[in-house]
């Protein structure tokens, strides 16, 4: 079987700064691939160019038969795919259940004029988004937040919304910049519980992290980048020892 996403020799340079250089990446279908590395060593910037927030200078990036470069980032989840950002972006007006409810637009064929009107049909696809949405949010273990306005919440429970409004998407693939950036260590068990259970379901990930006991715990294979380049591409236990990795990374001579 083809990997869900082949990205083949992509660049990107800002100025003088080569933020991605000629990066491979295959992530098989049903995995979890994580990808590490210090500040500045590309890894957003990465996320960005496959998901059309940047335009790469070289280099393809094929997803389950479609090739992404030159598309718009909006195209994507009716392909199946869905990210989440490094700081939460949950629209501060609406409930943690309207914000979840959102990732999943894709499903409802209502439109403007329906919407205005609130056809019977809109009025169905509705209910039908908020059941969907209410099963996620109960499964993020989120419930008794649905009704608040998601930015009144805790950090750790923002972050959870946004993961929630990702699978609202029903997606093949998601992409997660930091997901547990500000979740304490109980937090951060409770997400690689969760991302587990979504593996489980189907869903194939790529997470960008810098909590190593997360990446450790939860990923299939590991990526680590510095200077823009992948220095080491293997199982986390190997990466955990590479020579490299640890000087790079970990600031340990050896
Ligand atoms: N829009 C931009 N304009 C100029 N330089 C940029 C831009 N985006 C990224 N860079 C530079 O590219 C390099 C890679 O940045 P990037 O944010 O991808 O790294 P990162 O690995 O995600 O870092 P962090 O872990 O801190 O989020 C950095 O030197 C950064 O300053």
């Amino acid at each position: 079987m083809s990997p869900l996403l082949t990205v083949r020799g992509l660049s990107r340079s800002f100025g003088g700064v080569a933020a991605v250089q000629s990066v491979d990446l295959e992530v098989e279908q049903g995995t979890i691939r994580a990808v590490i590395g210090p500040n500045g060593a590309g890894k957003t910037t990465l996320l960005d160019l496959v998901t059309g927030f940047t335009k790469p200078d070289m280099g393809t990036v094929d997803f389950d038969g479609h090739q992404l470069v030159g598309r718009s980032p909006r195209d994507l989840p009716s392909l199946g795919l869905m990210r989440t950002f490094q700081s939460a972006r949950l629209v501060p007006s609406l409930t943690v259940r309207e914000n979840v409810m959102l990732g999943a637009y894709r499903f409802t064929r209502a439109r403007f004029l329906s919407d205005a009107l609130r056809l019977p049909r809109t009025r169905r696809e509705e209910r039908e988004l908020r059941s969907r949405a209410d099963e996620l949010i109960g499964f993020l273990d989120l419930t008794r937040f649905a009704d608040s306005r998601a930015t009144d919440l805790p950090a750790g429970a923002q972050r959870l919304v946004e993961v929630a409004r990702g699978l609202a998407g029903a997606p093949k693939l998601l992409l997660l910049d930091e997901p547990a950036a500000g979740l304490d260590d109980s937090e951060t068990r409770e997400l690689a519980d969760v991302l587990h259970a979504v593996r489980e379901g189907g869903v194939t990930m790529v997470l960008i992290e810098h909590n190593m006991s997360l990446v450790l715990a939860i990923s299939d294979q590991v990526t680590v980048m510095d200077a823009g380049k992948v220095i080491a591409d293997d199982v986390p236990s190997t990466v955990r020892e590479d020579a490299a990795v640890r000087k790079a990374y970990l600031g340990v001579a050896s």
